[in-house]
């Protein structure tokens, strides 16, 4: 294919994208979706999508605009189930349970599944009751004692204590943009997550406090498994193990990360990440 037709590919509506090349596949896999397809009333925006998130890994969900990436990672959590117009189709699964099975509680789905977004959202709370706020209500502290101590240890893990300790009374939004997303994160972790789910973590940030939310992010993933939206192709190069590329609600290409950057199969792929699209 000459660039010129890669262009006018990358911008046709018909452009047909037959299956994916690379390894979509994880022998230790967290999550497994399979055949995926998600509609917007008659739109669809992701086709039949294949791929697993391998157990503490950081998997990047990378492509161009409008290209689907936040769609599929919203499936995982089933936060797309808030969109009345929004349809899911396929197997998606955290290991052996079905995550749209209709038994299946959404609201515990997410504390397993927890999410954090784009723009710091903190409640109009305090730090503490920020972060006690998902122990509360799933009751997982039997006392005061206990709450004291996830509010700590989910601080000290989102590496916001030492910043907060002496005003957890404090209102959270109080704090700067970088700590309200470490405090977002801590509140996420709080209720004891399996999964992470990142929809551009630090679009928000500046070059510093995203410094530290990258480096955070490669921390938790002793412990969590972790899938993240990016734009910025740098980031998901330094914090992804695993990465995807995404067009036209397309899975074009998945891989390493360190072969999919420096050695792409597919040529979009390549056209992407060498700045060439996007
Ligand atoms: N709530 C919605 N209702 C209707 N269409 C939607 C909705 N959300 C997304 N879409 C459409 O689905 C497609 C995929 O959007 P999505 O936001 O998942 O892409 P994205 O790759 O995350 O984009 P961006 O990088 O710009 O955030 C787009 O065509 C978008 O217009």
């Amino acid at each position: 294919m000459s660039d010129l037709s890669i262009t006018e590919a990358l911008t046709s509506d018909d452009i047909v994208i037959e299956g994916t090349v690379g390894t979509t596949t994880a022998e230790d896999a967290k999550m497994s979706m399979r055949n995926v397809n998600v509609f917007y009333g008659d739109k669809q925006a992701i086709k039949n999508v294949s791929l697993d998130l391998a157990r503490n890994q950081v998997t990047a969900l990378i492509g161009p605009s409008g290209c689907g990436k936040s769609t599929f990672l919203r499936c995982l959590n089933r936060m797309n189930d808030t969109i009345p117009i929004c349809r899911v189709e396929g197997e998606l699964k955290l290991e052996e349970q079905d995550i749209y099975a209709k038994k299946l509680d959404p609201v515990l789905l997410r504390a397993r599944v927890g999410m954090v977004f784009q723009k710091p959202n903190p409640f109009p709370k305090s730090i503490y009751d920020n972060v006690a706020y998902g122990p509360r209500i799933h009751g997982l502290a039997a006392n005061r004692a206990e709450l004291d101590e996830i509010v700590v240890s989910s601080l000290q893990k989102a590496g916001l204590f030492g910043e907060v300790k002496d005003r957890l009374d404090a209102p959270g939004t109080g704090l700067s943009g970088g700590q309200q997303q470490r405090l977002c994160i801590a509140r996420t972790i709080a209720v004891s997550p399996e999964v992470i789910l990142m929809d551009e973590p630090a679009s928000a940030l500046d070059p510093i406090a995203t410094a530290v939310i990258e480096e955070l992010i490669d921390e938790l993933k002793e412990k969590y498994t972790i899938a993240i939206v990016t734009h910025s192709m740098q980031q998901a190069a330094r914090v992804s193990q695993a990465t995807a590329y995404f067009h036209m609600g397309h899975l074009v290409e998945m891989g390493k990360t360190e072969q999919i950057f420096t050695n792409p199969t597919h040529e979009l792929t390549e056209n992407y990440i060498t700045g060439r699209f996007g």
